[in-house]
């Protein structure tokens, strides 16, 4: 038997965290106060998506919004992981997608129940080849740019971001166990808007990866 590889993580079935707010321009787009403590939530592993597959619109959403961002894979698992040790449990990175049914997020807002529908349907995490930590030596100051049909939406620095990556895993492994090949969504700039069906959604960072995804609906 071969041994796991962690450049494909996506096949092991670990655990989706994402942080939501930590760019102070996004949570000002949509009118949320900026966080004193990171806001979580999860996606299921059947979020994953590949370059070669539709992001399929829920059937129950009429506003399916992009948010690109930096995904941080673990190498090494842990609980309490101190910040100054956090950088020794990263294997690499991933450029994200975190598509969201905003519509059904702020009805579920209003309602306060959870994010479950609006966050965590099937194909809501389409993901980039793997990238490993060698090839971003400093993942706090990166720029992530998403277009939609070739016109651009977002470009964002992660230098913006409010919880550093360290920060994120100590605080997160004090509350969740981190495990090898867990995935941390790690917040999206400003621009988020709507996609439709037929869309072309390119995203990259820049020098380092580019992925391009079709969005259709469910045959
Ligand atoms: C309001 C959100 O959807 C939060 C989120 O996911 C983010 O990246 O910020
Ligand atoms: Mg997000």
């Amino acid at each position: 038997m071969s041994a796991r590889n962690i450049a494909r993580f996506w096949e092991w079935g670990r655990k989706i965290i994402c942080v939501g707010r930590n760019y102070a321009d996004h949570a000002i787009e949509l009118k949320n106060a900026i966080p004193s403590e990171p806001v979580l939530f999860l996606k299921p592993p059947s979020a994953y998506v590949r370059e070669g597959s539709p992001i399929l619109l829920p059937f129950y959403t009429s506003n399916l919004h992009h948010e690109v961002e930096l995904g941080v894979v673990i190498g090494k698992g842990g609980t309490a992981i101190p910040q100054s040790s956090a950088m020794e449990h990263v294997a690499g990175y991933v450029l994200c997608l975190d598509m969201t049914a905003r519509d059904i997020q702020d009805e579920c807002k209003s309602k306060g129940l959870p994010w479950t529908l609006a966050k965590a349907f099937n194909t809501s995490c389409p993901i980039s080849d793997f990238i490993p930590k060698e090839k971003i030596p400093n993942p706090g100051s990166i720029n992530l740019w998403l277009k939609v049909n070739d016109i651009v939406k977002q470009n964002g620095s992660t230098s913006q971001i409010i919880f550093s990556i360290p920060y994120l895993i100590n605080y997160i492994s004090e509350i969740i166990s981190l495990e090898e090949g867990d995935l941390i969504l790690t917040g999206t700039p400003k621009g988020v808007s709507s996609v439709q069906e037929q869309d072309e959604l390119q995203a990259g960072i820049d020098g380092i990866v580019t992925m391009t995804f079709k969005v259709d609906r469910k045959s």
